[in-house]
């Protein structure tokens, strides 16, 4: 049985980082849950305990909430997650497109921050209603007051009938779910007699399952046993099981109209699913596919090598294993003549880059070199073609290039008035213009246009540190401009280091080279010979550091016969060994590749 569209609330929370969206999801299940807690016992344990005894991450992307008004009246209230960070403002787009209104949660001793804005902004494009929620007022800082002026200010949103409640302590969320049941829209169309008509809104891998799709149906119904095909690749899939999370996985017998659920065929891949496209039924076809989504572009690469070479295959089978459940991550091979083979790896922000490398380290041991991150840049070339590059490694010859554009964002940046000439100054330093300043209450909104390559490398580690932690930020992707870039190569030991070479903006050079020679003559230990560190613009030395010889005797200290302690100072040592990296005569340790770009300005 599907459920009458006016009895359907499909919603997504949106709040800056950490003013309290998960626990107020939380809380919103454990509400609504105690009215089947019985007969959801059985299914919880079937599917939850299996995965979380194999350690398996269950992706909540929507929970069904059913929850019984104060009207009397039943409901079915589907909470879609959206990510929090600025890397994934892509799902979060995608999430908000697939329903109808939102819950602003607004942490009431803060106040509106970056993400805030950015996150609500999208919502009110995709033409949600929002519920205001002013969260934490158990706080004694807390002033819901004056956060409530300060949304209407800001956001220019009514805050009137804002809920006010303390999502740890459970105050006032009921009222956030009589507000969902009457301030926000059921699902605005849906027919269910139509051809079958969803959207793709996520898709992910399961062990057991196989790819677990998870749609919103617009029109007809998705059933066990159906042929469906994706409009937007042509695929055909037969449906083998169609469910929803409560949140434990649990099978219906078919998804209708204005429904959110899951369903599974036998589709092998992650990437075979297309995120936006428009699931129909084959036999019956609807007419018109959804307006769709561009796919998330990888916006940073870097290249992602083994520290030791004989653990390549092992790198191949992991990343191909991370690539399953995420489409947004992109990979291919690569060789360089430093680091031998590994992979230029393409990432939608650094947060994913740290998240991927991490993952790689931790679940798949393995010791990797990550190489500087680099944006997408487009050569015009002399003869009139243009080329994207996503490797400075791979940067055609000078003489051939016209000229070179590179990738600008539009950054929000909220911060405490005390630190704003620290942040001023850093965004000038990267080359920013700033298009705005106003003030939120006591804080300063700065909006700047900057190259992503100056935001790549450590801009968002040295915001947080000049305004002590209280800054917050926020970017999208604006367009390309022309920039007078060069290619700066560095070279150990008079080799170049590929790896290490990087495009930089011509007057910043200088100072980028000699910041880097520095930090490698600080990283690179002293060797028996002497050690050249130079950066180099085509043959021109910009900046020359040297690391002098010496000749290291680590067991020198240990007087007398002690072997167990010589030789547990040589294990220690070959321990250090194994994350260097040998070019040429010379070590490099694995830190340095990562170290020698923060510039600490
Ligand atoms: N005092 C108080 N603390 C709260 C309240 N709600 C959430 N918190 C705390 O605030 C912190 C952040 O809460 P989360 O629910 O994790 O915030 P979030 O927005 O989901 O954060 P991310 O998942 O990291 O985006 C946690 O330490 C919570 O315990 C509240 O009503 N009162």
């Amino acid at each position: 049985m599907t459920t009458p569209l006016d009895h359907i609330r499909n919603f997504s929370i949106v709040a800056h980082i950490d003013h309290g969206k998960s626990t107020l999801a939380d809380r919103l299940i454990q509400l609504t849950g105690a009215l089947e807690e019985r007969d959801m016992k059985e299914q919880v344990l079937d599917s939850m305990d299996i995965e979380r005894e194999r350690g398996i991450t269950i992706k909540a992307q929507t929970v069904r909430l059913n929850y019984r008004a104060k009207n009397g009246e039943d409901y079915v209230l589907n909470l879609i997650d959206t990510p929090g960070h600025v890397d994934f403002a892509y799902e979060v787009s995608r999430s908000l497109a697939a329903c109808e209104g939102s819950l602003l949660v607004v942490d009431a001793s803060q106040g509106v921050e970056a993400q805030t804005l950015a996150n609500v902004y999208q919502a009110i494009d995709n033409n949600h209603e929002i519920v205001v929620v002013l969260n934490k007022v158990d706080l004694p800082a807390a002033e819901p007051e004056r956060i409530r002026e300060q949304v209407e200010e800001v956001i220019g949103l009514d805050a009137s009938n804002a809920v006010l409640i303390s999502a740890k302590t459970g105050l006032g969320v009921p009222d956030v779910l009589e507000a969902i049941v009457h301030q926000l829209p059921p699902p605005r169309e849906g027919d269910i007699a139509a051809p079958l008509k969803a959207m793709l809104v996520d898709s992910w891998y399961d062990a057991y399952l196989g790819v677990i799709v998870l749609v919103r149906i617009i029109d007809g119904v998705m059933k066990k046993g159906q042929t469906i095909r994706m409009m937007g690749t042509g695929a055909k899939y037969l449906v083998e099981r169609t469910g929803v999370f409560k949140p434990a996985r649990v099978n219906v017998d078919e998804l209708g109209p204005g429904e959110f659920g899951f369903f599974t065929g036998s589709i092998k891949e992650v990437a075979d699913t297309r995120v936006g496209d428009t699931i129909t039924e084959d036999r019956r076809p609807t007419q018109k596919a959804l307006p769709g989504f561009k796919p998330a572009q990888p916006v940073v690469f870097c290249g992602l090598f083994p520290v030791d070479a004989a653990d390549f295959e092992d790198l191949r089978a992991a990343v191909g294993k991370l690539r399953l459940n995420d489409a947004s991550f992109s990979y291919e091979m690569e060789t360089s003549a430093a680091l031998g083979f590994g992979f230029r790896c393409g990432f939608l922000g650094l947060l994913h880059l740290e998240i991927i490398q991490e993952r790689l380290e931790r679940e798949f041991n393995l010791d990797l070199i990550a190489t500087a991150p680099s944006v997408v840049y487009r050569m015009n070339l002399i003869d009139g073609t243009t080329k994207e590059l996503h490797n400075p490694a791979d940067m055609p010859d000078v003489v051939k290039i016209a000229s070179i554009e590179e990738p600008w964002i539009r950054a929000t940046i909220l911060t405490p008035d005390d630190y704003l000439g620290g942040i001023l100054k850093l965004c000038q330093d990267r080359r920013g213009i700033q298009a705005d300043l106003s003030y939120v209450g006591k804080r300063a909104m700065l909006t700047y246009d900057l190259p992503l390559n100056e935001v790549v490398f450590d801009f968002y580690d040295r915001l947080k540190s000049i305004s002590k932690g209280y800054a917050s930020f926020d970017y999208h992707l604006t367009n390309y401009r022309e920039g007078d870039l060069v290619k700066m190569s560095i070279l150990v030991n008079d080799e170049p280091v590929d790896a290490l070479s990087m495009l930089v903006h011509r007057s910043a050079a200088e100072k980028r080279g000699r910041a880097m020679c520095e930090k490698l003559k600080e990283l690179i230990p002293q060797h028996l010979f002497k050690i050249p560190i130079q950066a180099a613009i085509g043959g021109r030395i910009i900046a020359r550091e040297t690391v002098s010889a010496l000749r290291k005797d680590v067991t020198a200290k240990c007087y007398g016969g002690d072997v167990t302690r010589k030789r547990k100072l040589l294990d220690k040592q070959k321990e250090g060994k194994k994350r260097m990296r040998q070019f040429g005569k010379v070590d490099i340790p694995q830190e340095a590749f990562i170290q020698a770009l923060k510039m600490g300005d």
